[in-house]
């Protein structure tokens, strides 16, 4: 797939007050045409990375190219119409207060030196497009926080960009807003074909709208990949945490010893990727009694991603030929009598 971002061996550091190495030695690729989250805590260089990305910042050292254009070659001027492919959005929408919210998405189609009927005919397009239509003469102040967004989103991509970057852009945003914040997001890269990249200290915002995940920590990439595979298998301490946040079906130790007081059978908890009903096919070849005592599934992408964990009843040796069985099609942990 091609690179529409490419930074290679990109570091940024900030001299005051101290040194800061905001940006450790990057190399990434961002694809065209996909939605790429990059996650980490408060600190952990997001921000600068996307400033880097559409040349707020300049690297300290290394490369960033766009499109194949090394940003750091340009000059002003030309970093100028860079920039004007590249649209964002902010946590605080960034919005004037002064304009109106068809004002606001005029502007950068004014700066880019469209004509008055050109300028309004595309302000009305992009705010069909945020279902806004209605509101077009109100002012900011007059909006829900969700709706700014929406604004912003519409002003961001008015100008037609290659590439949007969400800094944080639903933090501000009650769950529900934020859900329809982030279908938008989603229609604007299916739709509209833009690639995307957002930032956010929240997984379940990499989990509902995004095909890639970069995790961050301290300056530095610490994962990458598909997310699917990353909520899979998560390598690093900070990606575990990070997917503990949105996935509740594994029970932790005060849950398993809860469970017990409750349930005197084996249990054991299965990993679902998949393979929704292989499960239960293999369970019912058993003489063993299963019954469901925790879990949950969700879906990242289109695929079913989750776990369930059972009480299985019956003669030890069912017992261990069913976790026999089950564990040839997925992972079984089964968890000791005495406690975890
Ligand atoms: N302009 C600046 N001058 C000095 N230090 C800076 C500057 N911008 C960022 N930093 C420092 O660089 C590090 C990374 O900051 P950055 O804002 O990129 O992180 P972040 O992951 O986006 O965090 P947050 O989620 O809190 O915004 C921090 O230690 C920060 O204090």
């Amino acid at each position: 797939m091609a690179a529409l971002v490419s930074l290679v061996g990109v570091s940024k550091e900030f001299r005051r007050p101290s040194v800061v190495r905001a940006v450790d030695d990057v190399d990434l690729d961002i694809n065209a045409g996909e939605i790429t989250g990059v996650i980490g805590y408060s600190g952990a260089g997001k921000s600068t990375l996307v400033r880097l990305i559409n040349a707020l910042e300049r690297p300290s050292s290394g490369r960033v190219l766009l499109d194949g254009v090394d940003l750091g070659r340009l000059t002003e001027r030309e970093l100028g119409r860079v920039r004007s492919e590249v649209g964002m959005i902010f946590q605080q929408f960034n919005l004037f207060a002064s304009r109106t919210v068809a004002g606001n998405v005029a502007y950068p189609l004014k700066l880019a030196g469209l004509g008055r009927a050109e300028r309004a005919a595309r302000v009305a397009e992009m705010l069909d497009f945020v279902g806004l239509a209605d509101r077009a003469s109100a002012y900011p102040n007059q909006l829900s926080g969700g709706q700014k967004q929406r604004v912003g989103i519409a002003r961001a991509l008015a100008t037609g960009p290659k590439l949007l970057l969400a800094d944080e852009a639903t933090s501000a945003l009650d769950p529900e807003t934020t859900a329809d914040v982030l279908a938008l997001l989603r229609r604007v890269n299916r739709d509209l074909g833009t690639t995307v990249v957002v930032v956010t200290h929240e997984m379940e915002v990499v989990r509902s709208i995004c095909d890639r995940v970069v995790v961050m920590e301290q300056g530095r990439i610490v994962e990458r990949g598909p997310v699917f595979d990353v909520f899979a298998r998560p390598q690093s301490t900070a990606t575990r945490r990070f997917v503990q946040t949105v996935l509740h079906d594994r029970p932790d130790a005060d849950v398993i010893s809860r469970l017990r007081g409750d349930h005197a059978g084996t249990i054991i908890t299965v990993e679902l990727v998949d393979q929704r009903t292989a499960i239960f096919d293999r369970l019912r070849d058993q003489r063993v009694h299963s019954a469901v005592i925790y879990g949950g599934i969700s879906e990242i992408g289109d695929r079913p991603f989750g776990s369930l964990t059972f009480e299985l009843t019956g003669e030890p040796d069912a017992i261990r030929s069913t976790i026999a069985s089950l564990a040839e099609i997925t992972e079984v942990t089964e968890w000791p009598e005495g406690g975890v």
